[in-house]
């Protein structure tokens, strides 16, 4: 069978990368490749639509998407709790719909986070560092968010209480910002791609776990095997984590 793709934000820096990746998969074809203004009068044509855009127009895509029922997987960040809750009511009387969320599709990245999930129960001190290029529109990067949530949650799951920080006296910002409870400090350079490191202090060690995107390519697997599983995997699904057999 092949896949009716569409992609929006077919212009940015990894719109074009899913762009060229749709055209190289044997069992995809491209109907559309979208960008901000574009007629989205083409996207009838598609199965699934690939959303890599901005935070502050991610939303209305999807308004629109699910209005003419068309599966998404969406590699744009910053949703938050109350951007997830309404996307499930608007999914709710669609029962075969599928939306796919994940705030990374590098399969290294999705493994760190889970290795830091694992991590997490033993280790009452955490904190995350992520590098960007600085174009990136947001802070802290959608991965860095997520991987904070993963290792609050397995936090909880052991009865771990976060430990002890003697900083009393501090310039606003020089702790980072906190995500439910753990440290995330965001760093943006010219030259990086997408960089992340979880670090786990303990009596007398150090953990570092550290994933590197070395290029755009190092996405596209992911994407395209979201791509694939969002056709029978109907409602919300948050995390790569999820759909892959980790
Ligand atoms: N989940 C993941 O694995 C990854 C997620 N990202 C995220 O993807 C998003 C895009 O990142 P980049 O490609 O680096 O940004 P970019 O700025 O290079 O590209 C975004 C593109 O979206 C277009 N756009 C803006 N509003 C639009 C609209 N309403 N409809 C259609 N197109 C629209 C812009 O004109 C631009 O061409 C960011 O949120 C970033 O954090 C980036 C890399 C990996
Ligand atoms: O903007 C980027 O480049 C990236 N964004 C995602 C994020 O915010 O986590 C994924 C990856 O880190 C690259």
């Amino acid at each position: 069978m092949t896949i009716n793709v569409g992609v929006l934000g077919a212009r940015g820096r990894m719109g074009a990368t899913v762009v060229n990746a749709v055209e190289g998969a044997s069992d995809m074809k491209l109907v559309a490749a979208l960008d901000a203004g574009d007629d989205f009068a083409p996207l009838a044509d598609a199965q699934v639509v690939v959303d890599f855009t901005h935070p502050d127009a991610v939303m209305d895509n999807l308004k629109y998407l699910v209005e003419h029922d068309i599966h998404a997987v969406v590699g744009t960040t910053a949703f938050s709790e109350e951007r997830l809750a309404t996307l499930r009511s608007w999914l709710e009387p669609k029962p075969s719909l599928g939306v796919l969320i994940a705030p990374n599709f590098a399969l290294g990245a999705v493994l760190a986070m889970r290795f830091a999930a694992q991590a997490a129960k033993f280790y009452a001190s955490a904190e995350v560092i992520e590098l960007h290029h600085n174009r990136k529109a947001d802070a802290p990067s959608g991965t860095a968010a997520h991987t904070a949530r993963m290792i609050a949650a397995a936090r909880a799951e052991a009865g771990v209480t976060p430990g002890p920080d003697a900083t009393t006296s501090e310039l606003d910002g020089a702790r980072g910002a906190a995500v439910e409870g753990v440290h995330v400090h965001s760093v943006r350079l010219p030259g990086l791609v997408a960089h992340e490191e979880i670090l786990f202090g303990g009596e007398g060690e150090t953990l570092t776990i550290r994933h590197d995107s070395l290029d755009r390519t190092s996405f596209m697997p992911g994407v395209l095997f979201g791509v694939r599983t969002v056709l029978t995997r109907p409602g919300l699904t948050v995390g790569l984590e999820n759909v892959l057999d980790l």
